[in-house]
């Protein structure tokens, strides 16, 4: 089996990889602690389609991506992942998930933790070493396989983290700020890693980020949030064509980041009066 194909088809496909509709979160609600941390989010991710989220500290980009994958529930709103409700996605495991620490497990191999997914779906040793070994080599790792995650460094750790995300080849990856630990060349190297892999395997990715250019660089589309409660103040398209070498020096890149930059200031949060 290629990492194109799935028992299930093509991942991806043609149906919408999210769908949000009137999304809002409460935190400790009629408690004196409530936070209204989203208000009314209506968002919807296209099959192979790369969208990030960017806004002020506290908007509600990581609880957001929370809701869909179901690890939260939603106060208002519904939230649908690969035309399923996130309830039923998440028990499909409709999506991987990727975070800024990459949640290895240091007593196993990097190949046995690529391969952990897959033992909770039952796959055989044999199909699971495989597939392993496949995605090992789809992120460059191949020769690592019987390493332990301390012997790698912090960007190879990553690595093994999104092809365990990938390995049952979901239709969605979900990931909060994967490469926000990283010194910025590894963090351009694996961002031309991660296009390379949604483009070869049609998954879409909902990807959340404090960086501007990494936004742009990435998506498709840019999603901008407002300061708390978070609320979807602009959508920017990107329109950068296939990324090269070139790329972060065409105007159009500067472009995008002009063009997210102004819609951030625009939610620029107000410091109280002392
Ligand atoms: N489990 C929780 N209980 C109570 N409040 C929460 C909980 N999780 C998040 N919040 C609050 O919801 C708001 C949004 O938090 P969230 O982590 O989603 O923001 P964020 O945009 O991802 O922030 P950052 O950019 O700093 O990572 C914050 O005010 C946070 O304190």
């Amino acid at each position: 089996m290629t990492v194109n194909e799935t028992s299930t088809g093509q991942p991806g496909g043609t149906r919408p990889a999210v769908q949000v509709a009137g999304l809002t979160k409460v935190f400790n609600p009629g408690r004196p602690d409530e936070v209204t941390a989203l208000a009314g989010i209506d968002l919807t991710v296209g099959p192979g389609e790369f969208v990030s989220l960017i806004g002020p500290s506290g908007c509600g980009k990581s609880t957001l991506l929370r809701l869909v994958a179901d690890l939260v529930a939603p106060t208002g709103g519904t939230v649908m992942v690969a035309e399923r409700p996130a309830r039923r996605a998440r028990r499909d495991r409709a999506y991987g998930i990727a975070f800024q620490q990459s949640g290895l497990l240091d007593w196993r191999t990097v190949s046995r933790n690529v391969e952990l997914p897959l033992e909770v779906r039952g796959w055989s040793r044999r199909e699971r070493q495989a597939r392993a070994r496949e995605l090992l080599e789809l992120v460059g790792l191949a020769d690592f396989a019987g390493h332990y995650p301390d012997q790698l460094s912090g960007g190879m750790q990553q690595r093994v983290a999104i092809a365990r995300a990938l390995a049952g080849d979901p239709p969605l990856l979900l990931m909060d700020e994967p490469f926000g630990a990283l010194d910025e060349m590894t963090r351009e190297r694996l961002q031309d890693e991660l296009l390379r892999i949604c483009a070869r395997t049609g998954t879409s990715t909902l990807f959340v980020t404090h960086s501007i250019p990494e936004a742009v660089y990435l998506s498709d589309r840019v999603v901008v949030m407002s300061a708390r409660p978070g609320r979807i103040v602009e959508i920017v398209d990107v329109e950068l064509g296939e990324r090269t070498e070139a790329t972060r020096q065409s105007p159009p890149f500067f472009t995008g980041i002009t063009r997210v930059r102004q819609a951030l200031r625009g939610t620029a949060v107000t410091v109280p009066a002392p």
